[in-house]
């Protein structure tokens, strides 16, 4: 039977609103700076977390890690190596970050993922991906139904790490060191609400020390599993 292939780049107002709202009120923040990039649009925010509430995630992290998953198999074995943990939402060291990540960016906490973190040991990464859905994958329709659409990305830096590890956006041509403290986020959309392939992003390997971050990602709709 013939798969029905959506067009992944459809503009949607839902998205675009949230886009432009997001963007304006990170504009807006002494605290934010915007990365000088025409592509994307992609903010940082540094020391956006005191070094102990990034040692307290790093703990949870080493105590929860399990190796992490891609949303469709990947042929090459190497594509990531790293190992997640699902934080628990309403935990006494996870919700406050939790809410402040949300209210930072003025989206309801309800349509964010749970966070995630993630630790990258030398020699591990995570190759270029996109973190929005590609609507025309077997697993959309079940991402759709609950929250759909991934549209900002939030992380943390956790970790300084002694070498490798950044952060690189080949094609929005910007590379992040990892600096303990440091929030990073971007919409994955483009003004118009339709996903930006410009947001190709890649976690390269560590070569030296041990990267953390905690990931977060919000959908367009309440996210709900
Ligand atoms: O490790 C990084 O720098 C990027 C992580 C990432 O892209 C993700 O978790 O979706
Ligand atoms: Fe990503």
């Amino acid at each position: 039977m013939a798969f029905t292939v959506q067009n992944p780049d459809q503009p949607s107002p839902i998205r675009a609103a949230v886009g432009s709202s997001v963007s304006r009120k990170l504009a807006a923040d002494p605290a934010v700076r915007k990365a000088r990039v025409d592509t994307a649009d992609v903010f940082y925010y540094p020391d956006f977390l005191s070094d102990a509430e990034c040692d307290a995630l790093c703990r949870l992290i080493d105590a929860g890690k399990r190796p992490s998953t891609l949303l469709t198999e990947n042929a090459d074995p190497t594509f990531r190596t790293s190992e997640s943990c699902d934080l628990a939402r309403f935990s006494p060291a996870v919700q406050p970050i939790d809410e402040r990540i949300a209210a930072l960016l003025g989206i309801a906490p309800e349509h964010g993922e749970t966070m995630q973190g993630q630790r990258y040991a030398p020699g591990q990464q995570f190759r270029a991906h996109h973190d929005y859905f590609h609507e025309n994958q077997p697993y959309w329709p079940r991402m759709k139904a609950e929250g759909g659409q991934r549209t900002w990305t939030a992380m943390i830096y956790l970790s300084d790490v002694a070498e490798g590890g950044a952060t690189w956006f080949p094609q929005a041509g910007i590379r992040i060191p990892p600096r303990k403290r440091l929030l990073l986020t971007w919409n994955n959309m483009r003004l118009d609400g339709s996903p930006n392939p410009l947001t190709l992003h890649e976690g390269t390997a560590v070569t030296k020390g041990v990267k953390y971050i905690v990931t977060k990602w919000f959908r367009e709709a309440h996210w709900f599993r």
